[in-house]
């Protein structure tokens, strides 16, 4: 009898701890969440490795989505006569992804190309990150940036004025004392407040996690939390926005991003952006995009919807994406930038030849 039980209290332990191993490797879902709940997680987690990738299907992904970098020549030959307006995303674009979101820095190299680009072409950084956060990271005043994913936007004061021959003047532009702040979430700063006290609380006790305050949006990042408590906390998060329901919580790059449910993102600051640079209405406007995340898409689906541009993702991975174009990896946009700015000034100087 005794023999009897102490099998069955030995087989309940095995089953148990098999069920702990399967629900690490993502096979079974725990009590605590339904499996309809962990997934979306688990998905972004896939997205955010890139050791997954298979390189035959990464091949294939690119016959959809070309280099950016291989069809440079192509895509230039396009914007001949075209005003050409660039728009970086900031994380996993300007800077690699690591694990510690605070030292997400900008190699120096990268800066004096996106100099190098905004003395060419008007460019606005638009970021997930707080406007001042994303600010002190890429450190440039003639650039125009926008945080909170697009809503939090210091525009032009003035339309800046392109001259017939597409050449920008930026020289005017310092970023710190000319520009009009966009603000459409600005009604919801007391909430956010509040969730983010709330949020710090709640999740003190998972290892790992951490709230960022992004101004007009906050993150909730589990790139360092165990796999096993990714559903708890997704839990925990959903159940403080029950008492906020003018927020939505949507997912990065292992990341929860909660954000005020409002029609307005990254393409709507894009398009804001081309409005106050007195630029929305012309026919031969050229917007470049590139960035790396879920909410670039929006901006990608702007583009495709003006009918002109490009949108351009950076990925080392098969993504479902609207972009037309692709780089791998934050090293190839700095290729491309590079290259960008090198063909504007030939061109430059080859029309002053031509003309002078
Ligand atoms: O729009 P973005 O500029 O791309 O901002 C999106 C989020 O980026 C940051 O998080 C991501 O990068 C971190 C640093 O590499 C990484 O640790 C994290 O796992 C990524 O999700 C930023 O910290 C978030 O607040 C932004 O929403």
């Amino acid at each position: 009898m005794n023999y009897m039980f102490l099998l069955l209290v030995t087989f309940k332990i095995i089953k148990k701890k098999l069920t702990k191993i399967q629900e690490a490797m993502g096979l079974q879902t725990s009590h605590t969440a339904s499996k309809q709940k962990v997934q979306p997680i688990l998905k972004s987690m896939e997205e955010a490795s890139d050791h997954k990738a298979n390189p035959s299907s990464y091949e294939s992904w690119m016959v959809r989505h070309p280099s950016a970098l291989r069809h440079f020549d192509r895509l230039m030959k396009g914007a001949t006569g075209k005003r050409i307006v660039v728009f970086l995303d900031y994380d996993g674009t300007l800077s690699p992804i690591v694990n510690n979101p605070d030292r997400a820095f900008m190699s120096d190299e990268m800066r004096a190309v996106v100099c190098e680009v905004a003395k060419c072409f008007p460019t606005a950084i638009i970021s997930g990150r707080s406007r001042d956060k994303v600010k002190a990271f890429v450190k440039l005043s003639n650039v125009y940036y926008a945080g909170s994913h697009g809503m939090d936007i210091m525009a032009p004061a003035k339309p800046v004025v392109t001259s017939s021959n597409g050449k920008h003047d930026n020289t005017a532009l310092n970023t710190t004392d000319d520009g009009v702040p966009f603000q459409p979430a600005k009604k919801f700063l007391p909430a956010i407040r509040e969730i983010l006290t709330v949020l710090e609380t709640k999740i003190r006790d998972i290892q790992g996690a951490r709230v960022e305050d992004n101004g007009f949006s906050i993150s909730v990042h589990f790139r360092q939390v165990q796999e096993e408590n990714y559903g708890i906390l997704e839990e925990m998060v959903k159940s403080v926005l029950e008492n906020f329901p003018d927020f939505c919580l949507n997912e990065g790059k292992k990341v929860l991003e909660i954000r005020p449910s409002i029609k307005w993102n990254k393409g709507h600051a894009l398009e804001y952006f081309l409005d106050t640079l007195g630029l929305s209405s012309s026919s031969n406007i050229l917007p470049v995009y590139i960035g790396d995340d879920r909410t670039d898409e929006d901006a990608f689906k702007v583009i495709h919807s003006r009918g002109q541009g490009y949108p351009i993702i950076v990925s080392s991975t098969p993504r479902d994406t609207q972009a037309l174009y692709s780089l791998r990896d934050p090293s190839e946009v700095l290729i491309f930038l590079s290259r960008l700015a090198k063909w504007r000034k030939i061109s430059c100087s080859s029309r002053s030849l031509n003309f002078g």
